[in-house]
């Protein structure tokens, strides 16, 4: 029996009667697209690309020698106009990327305009389209909502400290790399798929070599799972506090030692003298703010302080941030504003109020705002992610329980550094009692 939960909406093109193309949605499992659907749509590509890029307004007219070429050589009398040239053709699961040379005269931001026609035109579920080197456009063509149910791609991305987190909507991996974005935040709403980012994340970082490092002030009701796999973690805001005063000890311990071998990023030390890499992941920011007395006042100072310091100098040392919150505005307190400035990496859910799509979104990629308050409240774990460069994509991470997430650290809990500054704070691993054997008692006969 077909199970339902597997069925995608494939938009399948037909051959209609008297030659023109039709287009029918079909209610069809997901091989069906690379079964059926991808070799359609890739004849379908081949035989109408230029009659569609000159619809779309994307071919140019051609060069004095062309033209003259045409008429004097092929001895054709009309000259057609030249739509880009297409360099490469590569078939996926998930759809098609083709690789396009363009003329003189196009830009990518008219590609990038046509995209919507061209979905259309070739009856695709997405194009879209990213310029891969100047000249070059990439169009990225998915035959199916890849975002419904996520199944990430095989492969490894290429680096010590990336990871694949998520799925953008264009069928790519979203990576996290720490080397090239080293501090992130991630905002969202109640229910809004945070914990699944982190959930995701975790899972992934676990396999590497790497000390992850995690601050719950929920009483460690998120973290507390992956305790295996933490080589430090607090659930109290004065345990924060604590573990935030070692990790600056340790960044400071670890500025002496490139100050005395010369270097000035752990990544310049050869593998033997480089200190393991630690990612922070802080699950609730807000709760490092709030205060109720004088004395919390000073603490939440110091906290937040530490944060700052560790965001502006900790990327030489190793050391990373990654912060989820509800809300993070100036409305937070003191240092609120400074510290959200060093989380260059964004990545927003669902949120209450256009106001924190804006604290998330607004200073790195506006034009990302308006699509994060679109996003639907029965699609939880999709999110805009945003990066320094004024670009964005909608991701979603692929679904994983706690459990899952759980097992994944236990299983890796031989790869937990310990880091001496750190060990205070290690978590202790619950170790559950083997239940004691069974006594066997030899039954003996009432009569005897
Ligand atoms: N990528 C996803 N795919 C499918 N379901 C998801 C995804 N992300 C989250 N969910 C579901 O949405 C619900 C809320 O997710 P999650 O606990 O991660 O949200 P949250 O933002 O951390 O919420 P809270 O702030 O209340 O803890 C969960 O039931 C989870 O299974």
């Amino acid at each position: 029996m077909t199970d339902l939960s597997t069925l995608w909406e494939v938009g399948l093109p037909l051959a209609g009667a008297g030659g023109g193309l039709g287009y029918a949605k079909v209610r069809a499992p997901r091989v069906f697209w690379s079964l059926v659907g991808l070799p359609v749509a890739t004849t379908r590509f081949a035989v109408t690309y230029r009659s569609t890029m000159d619809v779309c307004g994307l071919t140019v007219q051609p060069s004095r020698l062309r033209a003259f070429m045409v008429r004097n050589v092929a001895r054709r009398p009309d000259v057609q106009p030249v739509p880009p040239k297409v360099r490469r053709v590569r078939a996926s699961s998930t759809g098609l990327r083709v690789t396009l040379r363009l003329p003189a005269g196009l830009e990518p931001a008219d590609v990038m305009a046509a995209s919507e026609r061209l979905r259309h035109a070739w009856g695709v579920h997405s194009v879209h389209v990213t310029e891969t080197k100047p000249g070059f456009v990439e169009l990225r063509m998915t035959g199916y909502d890849v975002l419904r149910k996520v199944k990430m791609p095989r492969g490894v991305p290429s680096g010590p400290m990336a990871v694949a987190v998520a799925l953008r909507e264009d069928g790519t991996p979203f990576v996290r790399d720490y080397l090239k974005v080293p501090h992130a935040l991630t905002l969202g709403a109640n229910q809004s798929g945070k914990s699944m980012y982190q959930r995701n994340l975790i899972a992934r970082l676990a396999r590497l070599r790497v000390a992850l490092v995690g601050i719950d002030c929920k009483r460690g009701v998120e973290q507390k799972g992956f305790a295996p796999r933490l080589s430090a973690l607090a659930i109290t805001p004065e345990e924060a506090s604590g573990l935030l005063d070692a990790l600056v000890a340790e960044m400071e311990t670890r500025f002496d030692l490139l100050s005395n071998l010369g270097a000035s990023d752990v990544w310049e030390l050869p593998d033997g003298l480089r200190p393991v890499p630690v990612v922070l992941l802080v699950d609730e920011v807000a709760e490092l703010f709030l205060v109720a007395t004088k004395k919390d006042e000073e603490r939440r100072d110091r906290m937040v302080t530490q944060l700052i310091r560790l965001g502006q100098m900790a990327r030489a040392a190793g050391i990373f941030l990654e912060v989820c919150g509800q809300r993070f505005g100036s409305d937070l307190g003191k240092g609120a504003t400074a510290l959200r400035a060093q989380l260059t990496g964004r990545v927003v859910h669902r949120v209450n109020d256009k106001q924190t799509a804006e604290m998330g979104l607004a200073d790195i990629a506006p034009d990302a705002v308006v699509a994060v308050t679109t996003i639907p409240p029965d699609k939880p774990g999709l999110a805009v992610a945003g990066d320094t460069s004024g670009g964005w994509s909608r991701i979603r991470t692929p679904h994983l329980t706690a459990a899952e997430a759980a097992a994944i650290c236990a299983e890796h809990a031989h790869l937990t550094p310990d880091i001496p500054a750190l060990a205070p704070y290690r978590p202790v691993v619950p170790t559950f009692a083997k239940p004691a054997e069974p006594i066997l008692v030899k039954p003996v006969p009432a009569t005897s």
